[in-house]
This record gives C-alpha cells, structure tokens and sequence, in this order.
C-alpha cells in the first residue's frame, strides 16, 4: 500500500517552473529514489512532502495527511536530512542529538542511535571537529532520532569519498531494514542504481521514468559490448550471423563483438558450441546513465555538487 501519494505536483519560483505535473507513489518499507541532474526540482518535491514548501497545485499525503495543513502532526512521523546540515560549531554530537530528541513526544534513543551510527567515540566531539562523513552519519542519525515512519534523505553523500559513501550506502540499508520507508534524492547513478528499490527519473521537473533500477535499464536497447580472447583460430561469420551481433572488431588477439539484446548469452552460447574458450571476458553493459540518455536524450552531468 502507498504510504507517500504525489499527484498533479506543481510548484513555481516567480517565473521559474521548478516541479510541473509531478505524480508518483512511494510503497512502505522501501526506499524510493528521486534521481536527477542539478537542478531538476528533487530538492523542491521533498520539500513540498516533507511540508516545508506549499505547492501552487496538486496535492501531497504522507500516511493520509496533508504536509502542509497537518505540519505538526506529519513532525512526528517524518523525519528529514537536509542537503547541506549545519550546527553551531562548538554543540558536541550528544548534545545535538538531545536536543532533537526533546522536540518528539516519543524519541529513539539518541544514545542508541549514536552508537548504531558510529557515532559513539564522538559523542562529546565538537561539531566542527566532525570530518565530512561523521557529519553526514551526524545528520542521518537527527533525521531518525524521532523514530520516523519516514526518513527524507537529501543528497546525503555529496561531497564524501568512496569508502564513506560505501558505509552510508550501508547505514541507509539498515534504516531501511528497521521497518523505516527511505526517500533518497540523489544525483549519484550509481548511488540509485545500488541502493533504490524503486527510482523516479526526473528532469527539468518533470517525471520521466519510474521503474526499479534493473527494470529501466531493460527497457534501453543500448549498445553493449563483448571482448575476449579466443583459445583457437576464429571465424567472425560465428558471431556476425547472430541475430544480437551489429559488428566484430580484431584488436591484437582480442575480439570486441558489439550489439544489442542478450549479447553476452548469444556470444558466449556460440564460442561454447564451436568448442572455443574465451579468456579475459568482459562485457560493458547499458547503465542508468545510458537510460537517461534515452529517456532525455541528453547526457547526465553527475560532476557539478
Ligand atoms: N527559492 C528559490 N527561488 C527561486 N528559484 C529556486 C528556488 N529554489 C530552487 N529554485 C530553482 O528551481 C529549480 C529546481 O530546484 P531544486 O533545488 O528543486 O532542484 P534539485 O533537483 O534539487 O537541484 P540540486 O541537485 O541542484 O539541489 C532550479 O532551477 C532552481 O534554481
């Protein structure tokens, strides 16, 4: 059953169409992407679900309310991680989490939560003394700690490097496993491709695609690529008289086979019947990136935080 229901979603700054026509539902116990590049109204659609934008039109309704009219009910049930935390430099990790806790008729436990963040050795660490990941895990653990039934994270692992990344990839998995329904905006393919269940692809604001990960990828028919070694001589009619095969290139002793459809199962299925055996196998297949290209028919610039 939906527990998040976006429908007709509109929200303009002045003149500028931030988010038009926006609908999609968000399932309980997932966690459900909000994918795009800079720019493309992510920011501005979990604003208007988490209450803190008014929509010119459409409407919202977390677990049956309305964000905005029901604000401070919607305060106990979801909890959100704004894209850029700041705290006064000098408030130490378990006072900032206190402190939040005492906002909530029925909080986690802070000192539970710090420790399943990690946090615990920081405990009386200064926040400006936090390095960027601890920052990040800082914020995570106030959006939880009124115990949530729904976590907003924004673009939570900006500006972290990969190891850090990984760890927040798995600290939201675990979010997502207590039961907690996740909202990750992102503008890391990766990042979407990895964690969501389910992902909204969207683009100068509007939807453009909603499928899970592996389900819009399927659905481009893009170019891949196979190259291997063979063990013994090979003759390319082999590969080029199957259907998936568009061309067969010699690079040394390496054969890169380009194509569509299942290339690596028609490629592999052959050298296997011509009693061949392909060393050093890769295969590039199609990712969320080529997905967008379809979709918008543009490319997806990731770099710009
Ligand atoms: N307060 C505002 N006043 C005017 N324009 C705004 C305001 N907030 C956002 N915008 C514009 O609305 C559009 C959507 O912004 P939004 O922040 O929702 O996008 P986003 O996808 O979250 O981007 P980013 O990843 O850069 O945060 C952008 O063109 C942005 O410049």
């Amino acid at each position: 059953m939906p527990v998040i229901a976006v429908s007709n979603l509109s929200k303009r700054y002045g003149r500028k169409v931030a988010v038009e026509d926006m609908s999609f539902s968000v399932e309980e116990g997932e966690i459900f992407g909000i994918l795009g590049p800079n720019g493309a109204g992510k920011t501005t659609t979990v604003e208007c679900i988490a209450g803190l934008r008014t929509p010119d039109s459409g409407s919202v309704s977390v677990h049956g309310l309305d964000p905005h009219r029901e604000a401070a009910e919607l305060h106990h049930i979801l909890g959100m991680q704004l894209q850029k935390s700041e705290m006064p430099d000098k408030l130490r990790v378990s006072e900032a989490l206190k402190l939040y806790a005492s906002f909530y008729e029925n909080p986690a436990d802070w000192r539970a939560l710090m420790t399943e963040l990690g946090l615990a050795d920081k405990a009386d660490s200064a926040f400006d003394t936090l390095s960027g990941g601890q920052k990040q895990r800082l914020s995570i653990a106030l959006a939880l700690v009124g115990a949530p039934k729904v976590a907003v994270l924004d673009e939570l692992t900006t500006g972290l490097d990969p190891a850090a990344r990984r760890d927040t990839w798995e600290l939201v998995e675990q979010v997502r496993d207590s039961g907690v329904t996740v909202i990750l905006v992102t503008h890391f393919m990766e990042e979407a491709e990895r964690l969501c269940d389910r992902l909204a692809v969207i683009d100068d604001g509007k939807l453009v695609a909603l499928d899970t990960p592996a389900g819009l990828v399927a659905d481009v028919d893009a170019e891949q690529t196979v190259r291997f070694q063979p063990s013994t001589e090979l003759d390319d009619a082999v590969l080029t008289a199957l259907p998936e095969v568009a061309s067969v290139e010699r690079r040394g002793r390496q054969v890169v086979v380009t194509g569509t459809g299942n290339l690596v199962h028609a490629v592999t299925s052959a050298l296997v019947h011509h009693r061949i055996v392909a060393a050093d196998l890769r295969a590039e297949q199609a990712g969320l990136d080529d997905a967008f290209i379809a979709l918008t028919g543009r490319r997806f610039d990731q770099s710009a935080d």
